[in-house]
């Protein structure tokens, strides 16, 4: 058995029309999230291809070419025997606005043969308890959301695919939908967490893939796509004079607002360098990059590297 949940290989998709032609949304696209629970990142900007892949991946648009397959099964073939292990949060559900969450949610129960006390365990994981009363029309977009998770979480999926889940949510909505997918990752599922806000992803996720203009980037554990950096933040009275004397050093620095972005492989070069010079720090931090600076970069590079 494969130890790959969702596996692409090859996979592209075209969309054509009589007006624009044909229009390639996602090209050569070899996707490999592993099982064993935890939260993936599927990340690029709009447009990217991310939502075109997971429609494929679950059936809904057919690939023009390229091999899927889930759980190590053949889709869209074997999907029947595999769909029932995958909870999708795709486009908006729909629920009935003048139930509640809860009867929304029993009444799904009921329709896919899932236990009541299903129902009691989703509202409690993305935490909606005191809440599932109310109807769900009153609820935020951000409850909302939380609801649509929890009718995925009602077949107790072992693989979940989330699709820009925070889109229009303020930052406490983000916040409260990143607990709940954290907690799932922490939980054993395997979440397939798309999205543009790379920043917002970093926080969640062991692994990602990036991708841009429908094609892979780079993928792999965050901790590895980040890399590690030889920068260091120095924070000094007079930043002018110890660029200066950091340069006479040969340690590259330069002047960002307050502070200085020095490059050194040993940052006790800088203390020992600056002391020499009479000069104090106050802060001394290592910067690593964030996945918003590892995708500016692999897409300007992309681009340097021309199009296919
Ligand atoms: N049904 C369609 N017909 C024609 N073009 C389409 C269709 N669906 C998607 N596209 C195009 O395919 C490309 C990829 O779109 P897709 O929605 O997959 O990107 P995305 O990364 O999910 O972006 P977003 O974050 O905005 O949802 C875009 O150029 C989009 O306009």
């Amino acid at each position: 058995m494969s130890d790959l949940v969702i596996e692409t290989s090859g996979l592209r998709k075209e969309f054509r029309s009589v007006r624009r032609g044909v229009r390639v949304a996602v090209q050569n696209l070899d996707l490999a999230v592993p099982a064993g629970g935890g939260v993936h990142g599927f990340l690029g900007p709009n447009g990217s291809g991310k939502t075109t892949t997971i429609r494929m991946l679950l059936g809904l648009v057919r690939p023009t070419r390229g091999t899927m397959r889930l759980f190590g099964e053949p889709v869209p073939q074997r999907l029947p025997h595999v769909i029932g292990r995958v909870g999708a949060v795709v486009e908006s559900p729909k629920f009935s606005p003048n139930f509640s969450g809860r009867l929304n949610l029993e009444l799904l129960a009921g329709s896919i043969g899932a236990p009541k006390a299903r129902v009691d365990q989703a509202i409690e994981t993305v935490q909606l308890s005191g809440r599932e009363k109310e109807k769900y029309k009153s609820y935020s977009l951000g409850m909302k959301q939380r609801i649509a998770i929890a009718a995925t979480l009602l077949k107790d999926p072992a693989l979940l695919i989330l699709d820009e889940p925070t889109n229009g949510l303020d930052p406490a909505g983000i916040r409260e939908i990143r607990e709940t997918i954290r907690g799932l990752g922490e939980a054993g599922v395997t979440v397939l967490l798309s999205s543009h806000i790379l920043a917002e992803v970093q926080q969640v996720c062991t692994s990602a893939t990036i991708i841009g203009n429908g094609r892979l980037l780079a993928s792999g554990r965050v901790d590895d796509l980040l890399g590690t950096s030889t920068v260091h933040r120095v924070v000094v009275a007079d930043p002018a004079r110890a660029a200066e004397a950091l340069a006479r050093a040969e340690l590259a620095a330069t002047v960002d607002g307050d502070a200085l972005r020095v490059d050194a492989a040993d940052p006790a070069r800088i203390t020992h360098v600056l002391g020499e010079a009479g000069i104090w720090l106050s802060e001394l931090t290592p910067l690593r990059p964030d996945l918003e600076t590892v995708f500016l970069e692999l897409t300007r590079s992309e681009q340097l590297g021309g199009a296919q």
